[in-house]
């Protein structure tokens, strides 16, 4: 386990190292902004230095507050004064002369000693003029923070945040070890809530909630992809910003990790990059951010490109001195710089290793949805009851689809689809699986752009230039997909042959798939609005490649060099392939491509695939080859994804089977094949119940079938394995049980068990982790096995 982390660990780094390299030709060494001026009046309430509440004259707040400046600036970052217009150059201008009167001698630079005496000293015309840049801050975070986007990215085209805004389940602590895997199958395993986790809400998260507990001054806050954090930051500086929470905090300063990106490459100071971020605070001056109360949120960790050393890097005290931003990030959470500064970090769960635990005081998780938020937020959604009803129960009704909508993303995707099928007059069936859900997704967008730009097609019929801009988007999906590349430049899209122009032509096929995230220093960063989707059209590309019969793509990703003969081999090497992966990223493309062979679902696509000969014959025969799939060096966890492949398939066979199984009396007479341990293995896991005992031993199978049970492990209370062969991938599963965290294991058998070194030195690292809980580790007879563990 530990090896694959490691391992794992230095594919990013290579992946990070290799991105530096693609981004170093595309960071213009100049950066330019453009500027949103505003002529709003700024509130009348404010707070000051630690959070003292400051009166503020009104009048002179209109004519000196800064522009709220939006992050879609234009002007050089080196000429930042030049920012404002002629005449906003002048106020400002009166502003810092002012300033620069009242500044003491000597302190035009900072030090942390430039203490908060410095506040009881300011002299009130010094007050007032912090006063109205926070005040200006504050509007022009609420201007960024109020509306949401969801895929368009059509400014001011959004909802309101606290329209469609739902309460997230979030906890204090996290539920599985950090852990590198697929968000998906993360997500079917977080999907089961744990009463002891204690809830935590998103404004709290740097309140002292108890008496055990210390000051809060770092939260690292963790959740896959698309569960909300970044809504979470959103609706948190909202709330300060309107003056709603967490009044005690000066200065609430988001920095999106996407954009920090951008500089990655360049020296800065921390207050010369305050400035780049948020241009409102072009007049602070180094003294007032170590006398204020700020917080520094950097959201999406996953998403930086620079990595962070907190073992040897240059110490940083003074907000002044300039530095790289990582350097600037590593000294404002180890605390070298501005100590009192509250930060908050987020980020999927696979990059949060990042932070070493010393350095933070407390760590959350955005979980999603409960089952009665869910609900919320399908009403929140829709105006009419009468349609929130109807999708709540048809989603109730599917497991598969209820189980998603634990993640906010999926409710969105899963609300666009439903409402757009449950208000047409003919209807059709309701999605039940992922390859359903995203091809009706897709549907609806095409539809949507048919309706926003005419055309003589029905909605529903795509045009050549359509199938051709999807199938171009596919090929940039599929491309990255394998290098675990999220987010893409201008230079990616045209060597797929995709045109910037056309993308954004096409907004209204494109906004909801695919969206340009930011436009800071002039260059477009794009990406897709969830790795699903990129999935998705990744499986869609390979799957028309394969109707094409383009042997030259799927060789090389296939690394296969005789011909792949028909559908049902082509998709047996495709499966394959994702199971060697390590840390799953192609089990969903998998999935999607098994689902994309039914008929039904390429005809929902509307001719974007050419209708594949998928014969009964055939599809039975990949039906068959996915029951029959020899799993030995595979991983247990891997191989669910096999019973998934069969769910997207429609094939209910081998889950019913199961099922019937579980309520059956004579289980220990029963026959268990290595997929129906797959599945068993996914029900148990995912079972509310959480199981006394697992005793490997009891089920007729083979061995291979025994080892595909192991995932189990994390849902029982006990664990015997028996006379069975652990092989180091299988003590991997077993690892990573023992380490979730809340686990239930507390005695596990191992008798006659044949461990090989690696495996025993494995085990031996787990039970020594604090994570782990485990009680009792027992031996029937003298296992040397045991004394080695
Ligand atoms: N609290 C919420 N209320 C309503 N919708 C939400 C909420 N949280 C998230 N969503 C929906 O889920 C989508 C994804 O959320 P968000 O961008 O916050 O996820 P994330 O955890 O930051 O994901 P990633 O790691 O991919 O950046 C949002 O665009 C929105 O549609």
């Amino acid at each position: 386990f530990l090896l694959n982390r490691l391992d794992s660990h230095l594919k990013m780094s290579e992946c990070v190292m290799e991105e530096e390299e693609r981004a170093k030709s595309v960071v213009p060494s100049c950066v330019s902004m453009k500027s949103d001026m505003s002529k709003e009046r700024p509130l009348n309430s404010g707070i000051g230095p630690q959070g003292s509440p400051l009166k503020m004259d009104e009048d002179r707040a209109e004519s000196t507050v800064p522009s709220c400046v939006s992050l879609k600036s234009d002007q050089s970052k080196y000429r930042l004064i030049d920012f404002r217009s002629s005449e906003e150059i002048e106020r400002g201008e009166h502003i810092l002369s002012n300033w620069d009167q009242s500044a003491p001698p000597g302190e035009s630079s900072c030090s942390q000693s430039g203490s908060r005496s410095g506040d009881a000293e300011m002299k009130p015309k010094q007050r007032s003029d912090l006063q109205e840049v926070i005040e200006g801050h504050k509007m022009s975070l609420k201007r960024r923070c109020e509306h949401v986007t969801e895929g368009t990215h059509e400014a001011g085209s959004g909802t309101l945040l606290n329209k469609i805004y739902t309460e997230l389940y979030i906890t204090e602590g996290q539920s599985e070890e950090v852990d590198t895997q697929h968000e998906v199958r993360q997500l079917e395993r977080t999907s089961k809530k744990n009463i002891q986790d204690t809830p935590i809400k998103c404004q709290d998260i740097f309140k002292v909630l108890s008496e055990q507990q210390r000051h809060i001054r770092v939260v690292l806050t963790n959740g896959v992809a698309g569960v909300g954090k970044t809504f979470s930051v959103q609706k948190f500086s909202l709330d300060w910003a309107e003056g709603l929470e967490n009044q005690d905090i000066s200065l609430v300063l988001p920095l999106s990790c996407r954009e920090l990106n951008l500089i990655r490459h360049e020296q800065h100071s921390l207050l010369s990059l305050l400035h780049v971020f948020h241009p409102t605070l072009q007049k602070i001056r180094a003294e007032d951010l170590t006398v204020w109360k700020l917080l520094f949120i950097f959201d999406g960790l996953d998403e930086s490109r620079f990595s962070l050393d907190f073992n040897k890097h240059q110490v940083i005290s003074d907000v002044t001195q300039v530095s790289s931003v990582d350097v600037l990030l590593v000294n404002l959470i180890q605390g070298n710089l501005l100590p009192s500064a509250l930060i908050w970090i987020t980020s999927r769960p696979a990059a949060a290793y990042q932070i070493p635990p010393s350095c933070v005081d407390r760590i959350t998780e955005v979980r999603g949805f409960t089952d009665s938020q869910k609900e919320e937020y399908f009403r929140r959604r829709f105006g009419d009851e009468d349609l929130s009803k109807r999708i709540i129960s048809h989603i109730k009704a599917s497991r598969s689809l209820h189980i998603m909508c634990l993640i906010p993303v999926f409710c969105w995707i899963t609300a666009i689809v439903l409402e757009d099928m449950m208000t047409r007059d003919q209807r059709g069936e309701l999605p039940k699986t992922l390859t359903d859900l995203y091809s009706h997704f897709l549907r609806v967008q095409i539809k949507r752009k048919k309706q926003k730009y005419g055309g003589k097609q029905r909605p529903e019929e795509l045009t050549k230039a359509d199938k051709k801009l999807l199938l171009k988007l596919g090929r940039l999906a599929f491309e990255h997909l394998e290098k675990g590349n999220i987010m893409f430049y201008s230079e990616d899209l045209e060597r797929c042959g995709l045109d910037v122009s056309e993308v954004s032509v096409y907004s209204g096929v494109c906004t909801e798939i695919f969206k340009r995230k930011s436009v800071i220093f002039q260059k477009s960063v794009y990406c897709f609005v969830h790795l699903s989707i990129q999935e998705f059209l990744a499986a869609v590309y390979m799957f028309h490649r394969d109707t094409r019969k383009d042997t030259a793509v799927i060789y090389q990703f296939l690394k296969y060099s005789k011909s792949v003969t028909s559908l049902d081999d082509f998709l047996r090497r495709e499966l394959m392939k994702s199971l060697k992966s390590e840390n799953g990223h192609l089990d969903l493309f998998v999935r999607f491509l098994h689902g994309l062979s039914l008929e039904s679902n390429q005809r929902i696509l509307g001719g974007l695939l050419d209708q594949r000969n998928s014969r009964p014959k055939t599809i039975q025969k990949v039906l068959n080859n996915l029951k029959e799939v020899n799993s030995d060096a595979i991983s247990p966890d891997r191989s669910i994804n096999i019973f998934h492949c069969l769910m997207e398939m429609k094939d209910q066979s081998v889950h019913q089977e199961i099922q019937e199984f579980l309520k059956s009396e004579k289980k220990s007479e029963k026959r268990l094949s290595e997929i129906h341990c797959s599945a068993l293995a996914y029900l148990l896991q995912m079972s509310e119940e959480v199981l006394d005992e697992l005793d490997l031993h009891q089920y007729i199978t083979s061995d291979e079938g025994r080892r595909r049970l192991i995932p189990a492990v994390r849902n029982c209370r006990k664990v015997v394995l028996s006379d069975c062969w652990l092989s180091e991938i299988s003590c991997d599963s077993l690892a990573s049980a023992l380490r979730s965290n809340p686990s239930h294991l507390r005695v596990l058998e191992l008798t006659e068990t044949k461990l090989q070194d690696p495996a025993v030195k494995l085990l031996r690292g787990v039970l020594q982790d604090p994570l782990c809980e485990l009680e009792t580790l027992r031996s029937v007879r003298d296992d040397p096995v045991l004394s080695q563990v």
